[in-house]
């Protein structure tokens, strides 16, 4: 076997069960240019100090995430997928394949794998500032997320999405863009992560076999509803992402104003009053850049039109980021799940972060009950979801 293939077959090898299809497979074998990157058990067991509690940076769907360090001195993150997990190999091994891809400053970089009898680790390099819902939304450490370190985050997420839109060697759809999902280093570089749910589309690519997946309040509502995954999904998270990186607001748990159903909402309606700084984050009050962060607010508006032939594509996100405040298109109302979704979704979690999952039935694996799944029968309580097995995929590069 090349050398270059090595990798990709040492990881899908321990999961060939998994394999639905030789196509799947061949795919794999033409996307893998890599260099050995195996990393053994027990090198990873004395980075991590046996897996020590103390070294434990969270949990996630596929199992625990543990810091390390080498022999050499490079600080790692160890995903390691537990026995039990019930987000699945197949979604573990989705995301080496994809991460396989991609080399981006905005997107986080996995440096091997370990297959090791039951065990399946994946190793990333370590992100020292963790996760961006912990700064925005839990360790009280928002004040030293100031303007600018927001305004580079808002920035560079959008550039690493527009990379793996449009200049991946095929196009990606994350699928999850979320707070959780969004790493930043210890110079702030924002690095997108969690590639388990993202979806390689080839260009003539016009239907998809697959389920919806995400999380709560990040789920464009066309996607939710009727199954249209396109690269709009993904703008549509990233607009959410940036209302709550300037708002310091929670989507999927917003309760400041009993006359809005949703952060979007909240911000819309300032928007219409030519109040939109009435949502800035009360923590950045001494750091902020007024017209940078209308002209986001603005953007995130745009990036969450209900219609998402209106939202705009990441290239032209990125072009907006660096424009100036009154050249922008007016945003339409924004699209989110209506009210009745949102009581009964609210009454059958407890997790703010808990989100959606609707299986077609011929996708019926061990990956089906994430972390992020909630109950389907809360999207039914006002979306008439689409049962089909086979969501269609318009163009995935060109909108729905
Ligand atoms: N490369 C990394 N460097 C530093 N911390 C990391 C790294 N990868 C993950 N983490 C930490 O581990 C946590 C769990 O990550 P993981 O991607 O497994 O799950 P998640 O995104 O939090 O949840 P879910 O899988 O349900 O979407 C993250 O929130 C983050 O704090």
């Amino acid at each position: 076997m090349p050398k270059s293939k090595s990798f990709l077959q040492a990881v899908i090898n321990p999961f060939k069960f998994h394999s639905k299809t030789e196509k799947e497979g061949d795919s794999l074998d033409t996307i893998s240019a890599q260099e050995q990157k195996h990393f053994t058990f027990q090198t990873l067991v004395a980075a991590t100090k046996d897996f020590h509690p103390t070294n434990k940076l969270g949990q996630g769907g596929f199992g625990p995430v543990f810091k390390g360090k080498l022999e050499d001195g490079r600080e790692i993150a160890v995903k390691k997928l537990s026995q039990s997990s019930s987000q699945g190999k197949k979604e573990f091994l989705n995301e080496a394949r994809l991460l396989m891809q991609v080399q981006h400053r905005n997107i986080v970089t996995l440096l091997g794998y370990c297959a090791y009898a039951a065990e399946k680790l994946l190793v990333y390099e370590y992100v020292a500032n963790e996760s961006l819902d912990k700064l925005l939304f839990k360790f009280g450490r928002q004040d030293e997320f100031d303007w600018n370190k927001r305004y580079a985050t808002i920035t560079g997420v959008a550039r690493g999405l527009l990379y793996l839109h449009e200049d991946a060697h095929t196009c990606i759809i994350h699928r999850d863009i979320k707070a959780s999902n969004i790493l930043l280093d210890d110079r702030w570089i924002p690095k997108i992560a969690d590639f388990g749910m993202a979806r390689l589309y080839p260009e003539d690519e016009t239907h998809v076999h697959t389920r919806v997946a995400g999380t709560s309040g990040y789920m464009a509502p066309e996607y939710v509803m009727h199954g249209n995954l396109s690269i709009k999904a993904d703008v549509y998270s990233f607009g959410v992402l940036l209302l709550e990186i300037i708002s310091g607001q929670k989507n999927s748990t917003f309760n400041l104003d009993p006359d809005c159903q949703s952060l979007l909402d909240w911000a819309y309606k300032f928007y219409k009053r030519d109040q939109t700084l009435e949502i800035v984050d009360k923590k950045l009050a001494s750091s902020m850049v007024p017209d940078q962060a209308a002209l986001c607010i603005q953007i995130g508006l745009l990036c969450t039109q209900s219609d998402p032939q209106l939202r705009p594509t990441m290239g032209r996100v990125v072009i907006m980021l660096s424009k100036k405040l009154g050249t922008l298109e007016v945003p339409t109302r924004p699209g989110y799940l209506g009210a009745r979704y949102r009581r009964s979704h609210r009454g059958n979690t407890s997790s703010s972060t808990a989100g959606i999952s609707v299986e077609s039935s011929s996708q019926s694996s061990g990956s089906t009950n994430n972390t992020n799944t909630a109950s389907a029968s809360a999207l039914s309580a006002t979306a008439t979801a689409s049962t089909s097995t086979n969501y269609r995929l318009r163009n995935p590069r060109g909108g729905v």
